[in-house]
């Protein structure tokens, strides 16, 4: 990341600097964000409430108890990471970078030579040690300089890149742990929780205050863009897993009203679908990153799923890699999850204002931040015209 740092903001308006920052940004680069057709398109409505419950963070693992499962959840929202190298951990290991760093998790978790989610195995684990959990090849192969036919193995290329990133994060959290008196991230996790007393402001100033991996913020045409979306999606997972159990276990923020997590898929099928509009933008080169979409091709997308999609070929665009998307620039980058950000703000304040009584999808009008962020986000894996879209990249970054 090339960027400079932005001040962190003033305490109290954690949450008002995520919306506030990503208005400015995409005012100022002139990207518009037409709501148009998609609330009562077929593709929105015929779908949403399978995909938006899809919220995947029930694990298959025996937890001895509620901290040891915060522990695990918030390592896995801590390496909530790797979007970029998307295409070559599918040529990898045929995962992308989600199910890679979920399964990293789970490794990591039941490794038997180490407590690696304590802060002391985070704080020395090793590149080597990240690479065989995540099951990566970090070589490349170069020939080699004087004898002809013979092949030399390097360190290097894009699995190593990731691995470097994974290390650097988890040396950098345990260190903070460690010097803080935290045995591991869900002590640290519970204590912010209970010092903010569940109130969502509070409990993301303590988490991005406490561990640098988690200050998602860059300063783009000198104004700051907030987007902390790794912290967030922490605080929803707390939300999700823990706020049925009676008591609960620690006291629980309620997300209704959080910002959406800002990656690469959602801007990039925000943009596809016609909500984030670049073709008047106006500064870094944004109205050219994508191919803009036609109104045709946005119109087949706004249509409800083919059901002439059977599970073979579902079954065969899964097996085929993605191509790599546009790769961004840290400003492009943070530009467009601003945008996002502020697109999905539009999305749920039209949706709650808008005339929708009596036709059957009076439930729009409650739709909340956090289900459209689910949707976005599920929706891109569940049709197969909507995995083909390209997303966009951005290397070298530990926030998305
Ligand atoms: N905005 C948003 N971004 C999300 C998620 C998730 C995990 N979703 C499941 C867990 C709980 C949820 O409710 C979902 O069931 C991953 N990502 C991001 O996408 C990035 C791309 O990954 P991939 O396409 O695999 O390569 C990945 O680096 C990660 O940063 C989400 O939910 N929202």
């Amino acid at each position: 990341m090339t960027s400079v740092e932005p001040p962190l903001p003033p305490s109290g308006s954690y949450l008002k600097s995520i919306t506030e920052s990503s208005h400015a940004a995409r005012v100022a680069a002139n990207v518009e964000v037409p709501i148009k057709r998609l609330l009562l398109s077929p593709a929105f409505t015929t779908t949403f409430h399978r995909v938006s419950g899809h919220h995947g963070l029930a694990f298959p693992l025996n937890f001895p108890s509620p901290l040891a499962e915060l522990t695990f959840l918030s390592t896995l929202a801590l390496l909530n990471f790797g979007s970029g190298y998307r295409a070559e951990l599918h040529r990898q290991t045929g995962r992308g970078a989600w199910d890679s760093i979920r399964a990293l998790v789970f490794s990591m978790y039941l490794d038997s030579d180490a407590d690696l989610l304590s802060a002391r195995a985070m704080q020395s684990v090793g590149e080597g040690k990240v690479a065989e959990l995540m099951g990566l090849s970090v070589h490349t192969e170069r020939n080699h300089e004087s004898i002809p036919g013979v092949t030399v193995g390097e360190l290097g290329g894009p699995a190593y890149e990731l691995v470097k990133l994974v290390t650097e994060t988890l040396n950098s959290t345990g260190e903070a742990l460690v010097s803080g008196g935290y045995p591991d991230l869900g002590a640290f996790v519970v204590e912010a929780l209970k010092t903010a007393r569940g109130d969502m402001e509070g409990v993301l100033e303590r988490l991005v205050k406490g561990i640098p991996a988690f200050r998602d913020m860059a300063v783009v045409d000198g104004t700051p863009i907030y987007c902390f979306k790794k912290a967030l999606f922490l605080i929803h997972g707390v939300y999700i897993r823990f706020h049925k159990l009676s008591p609960p276990p620690f006291p629980i923020p309620d997300t209704t009203h959080m910002p959406i997590c800002a990656d690469n898929v959602i801007p990039s099928m925000l943009v596809y679908l016609g909500i984030i509009d670049l073709s008047n933008a106006a500064t870094h080169s944004l109205s050219s990153i994508f191919p803009h979409p036609s109104r045709q091709a946005m119109d087949k997308l706004l249509e409800a799923p083919s059901p002439s999609f059977s599970t073979e070929t579902t079954a065969d665009t899964k097996k085929e890699p993605p191509k790599e998307g546009p790769e961004l620039t840290v400003e492009q980058a943070f530009i467009l999850r601003a945008a996002a950000i502020e697109a999905c703000e539009v999305i749920v304040e039209l949706a709650g204002t808008m005339q929708v009584e009596g036709d059957g999808v009076a439930w729009i009008k409650s739709i909340t931040l956090p289900d459209v962020d689910t949707w976005l986000w599920a929706v891109a894996k569940d049709r197969p015209d909507y995995r083909s879209l390209e997303r966009f990249a951005l290397k070298g970054t530990n926030f998305f």
